[in-house]
């Protein structure tokens, strides 16, 4: 048996380490474990953003075909349970379930529970444990190459693989929480004023630190389960879910206002201009961010610090935006 699970161990090793998309690599995770807990059933809950604000979700199975749906309380009280080093034994629907926890730098970010089984030999337990440690090391891995390092929004690469997601109807690769099926996925520009007066008064690190407070407060008008990204330098792009343009409107409204009440230190007062599109499945992905761009540029030459709806203005400019010198006919 041990020389078995060490041939085993050999390959899932070099697989896991091989995986740079989530998703496979979540599927070598699922062979990976079931070829060591064999004849048991497993469900793993793993928190994506390995973070301290979202709670894991289940990734391994479709939820009908799951053989235990745990409740958030259970979650949450699994997670309490299992320490950063240790499994844990219990109960659930009276039958012994394993808990394996899947851990980075000591926090706990979701477990695997092997259900009706609690008769694993050491060396299945501690390959099990090896294999989480090295499955989490590498989402690690692939999360910090999704995110920006100044404001720690998702980056541009994400950007383009998110929206191609969406369109293509693949949905996203992390667990989110359901949205109502009669929501649109709408794509927001957005890009703060006069900026460059930012860094020429003030100097880069403060401009610096201007971009990663307005990353925090985008974020916080977004729910968990939109997607915010630094797009390029002082432009953010966000990805969100609303029942009518309306509402995105009134939506990115309440961030600029947000923004424009904001003190900025040493600096005071900032605004944005931001520019938006609802999302067709019909269209390819450098249409919509023109169309969004096209928006945000009509937001920043009528004015600044306002929000454009795309849809809107093309249909009350008759197919003119004001995006330069030069009204732009599309
Ligand atoms: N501090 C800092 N500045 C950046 C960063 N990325 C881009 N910038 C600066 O952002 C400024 C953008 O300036 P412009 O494109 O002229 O736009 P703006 O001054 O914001 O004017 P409008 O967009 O027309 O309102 C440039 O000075 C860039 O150097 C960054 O990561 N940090």
């Amino acid at each position: 048996m041990i020389r078995q699970v060490n041939h085993c161990a050999h390959d899932w090793l070099i697989s896991l380490t091989q995986q740079d998309d989530e998703s496979e690599l979540d599927l070598i995770l699922i062979s990976a474990i079931q070829s060591v807990l064999f004849g048991t059933k497993l469900i793993i809950y793993i928190n994506k953003f390995l973070d301290h604000t979202h709670r894991p979700k289940q990734i391994n199975l479709k939820k009908t075909q799951s053989p235990l749906i745990l409740s958030d309380d259970q979650v949450d009280e699994i997670i309490a349970k299992v320490g950063s080093n240790k499994i844990h034994i219990g109960e659930i629907n009276s039958k012994t379930v394993t808990y394996f926890p899947i851990y980075h730098f000591g926090d706990v970010l979701g477990f695997v529970l092997a259900y009706g089984s609690n008769e694993f030999s050491n060396p299945q337990i501690s390959t099990a444990v090896s294999i989480l440690n090295v499955y989490a090391n590498q989402l690690f891995t692939l999360f910090r190459a999704k995110i920006d390092p100044l404001s720690e929004l998702l980056n541009r690469q994400t950007f383009d693989k998110k929206i191609q997601e969406i369109l293509s109807g693949q949905g996203f690769l992390s667990p989110r929480t359901p949205i109502p099926a009669d929501s649109v996925w709408h794509l927001a520009m957005l890009d703060i004023d006069h900026f460059k007066r930012v860094n020429d008064q003030y100097g880069h690190v403060i401009g610096d630190e201007v971009i990663i407070l307005i990353a925090r407060l985008i974020k916080n008008s977004f729910r968990s389960e939109d997607y915010v990204f630094r797009y390029g330098g002082e432009e953010f792009a966000i990805l969100f879910q609303c029942k009518k343009s309306e509402d995105a409107f009134q939506v990115l409204e309440r961030l600029r206002s947000a923004i424009e009440e904001f003190e900025f230190p040493q600096v005071g007062k900032l605004t944005i201009s931001a520019g938006f599109t609802s999302l067709v499945d019909y269209e390819m992905v450098p249409a919509l961010v023109q169309k969004a761009d096209l928006a945000l540029y009509h937001s920043k030459n009528s004015g600044r610090n306002k929000v454009a709806n795309f849809d809107q203005i093309a249909e009350s400019t008759n197919g003119i935006l004001i995006t330069g010198n030069d009204p732009e006919l599309f």
